[in-house]
């Protein structure tokens, strides 16, 4: 469908930090996690209301609203997308969490894939997908994939910074999905990584690096 900048000032400034070269792993992964909630905010915000009834501090009997019915999975891609898991579930504790393990071939750029693990009733679930990273699409790209295959028609991209190249790949290849970011950067480097960027963001987050 689209591609949907976050350009709100929280967003803009955590992004900021996470630039620096000399980040702490500790800051990394909180920033990662803020900003996850704060892309799940914004991705949820069409999210219906209904009406419903409750006893109220006093007693009496008042309307509040609640979600809707929506079913939610939460599709972290591992390893960098357990890094926004605990930021996005903060947000929406009552979502089931379905894995997705691929890394990108270091020569090739290709994903390769090694773990899946689905919730059940996927065809009935929303999907937010999480990754920092969209490079050059192709890990995004095999994990839309893999999730129409278990039957989902609804899915939303959650990606800290984004590569042009890599969307335009996403979207040409799923074009019914919307991709949150906080950033769409300028390119990416003979390496596929992604300038201005954020460096190896999996590496980041597990102090591998
Ligand atoms: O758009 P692409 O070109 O496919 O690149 C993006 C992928 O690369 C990174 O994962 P990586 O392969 O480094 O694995 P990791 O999360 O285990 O570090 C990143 O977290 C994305 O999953
Ligand atoms: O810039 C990039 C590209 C792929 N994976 C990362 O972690 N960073
Ligand atoms: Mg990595």
């Amino acid at each position: 469908m689209a591609l949907h900048v976050i350009r709100h000032p929280l967003v803009q400034h955590k992004l900021g930090l996470m630039r620096d070269q000399a980040i702490s792993t500790k800051s990394f992964r909180e920033l990662a996690n803020e900003l996850g909630n704060l892309l799940t905010y914004e991705a949820t915000k069409d999210f219906e209301l209904e009406p419903t009834r409750m006893t109220s501090w006093n007693g009496d009997s008042i309307q509040v609203e609640r979600i809707k019915g929506k079913k939610v999975t939460v599709v972290p891609i591992l390893r960098a997308g357990i890094g926004m898991l605990d930021g996005v579930l903060n947000l929406i504790p009552s979502a089931k969490v379905s894995v997705v393990g691929l890394y990108r071939d270091e020569e090739t750029l290709e994903p390769v894939s090694y773990f899946e693990k689905f919730a059940g009733s996927m065809d009935e679930r929303l999907a937010l997908v999480l990754d920092p990273m969209l490079a050059t699409g192709g890990s995004m790209i095999a994990t839309l994939d893999l999730l129409k295959k278990e039957g989902c028609t609804r899915i939303r991209v959650l990606v800290l910074v984004a590569a042009p190249e890599g969307v335009e790949k996403v979207l040409d290849a799923h074009p019914d999905v919307d991709i949150y970011t906080a950033s769409q950067d300028d390119r990416l480097n003979e390496h596929g990584y992604i300038l201005p960027g954020l460096g190896d963001a999996g590496d980041k987050i597990f102090g591998t690096r």
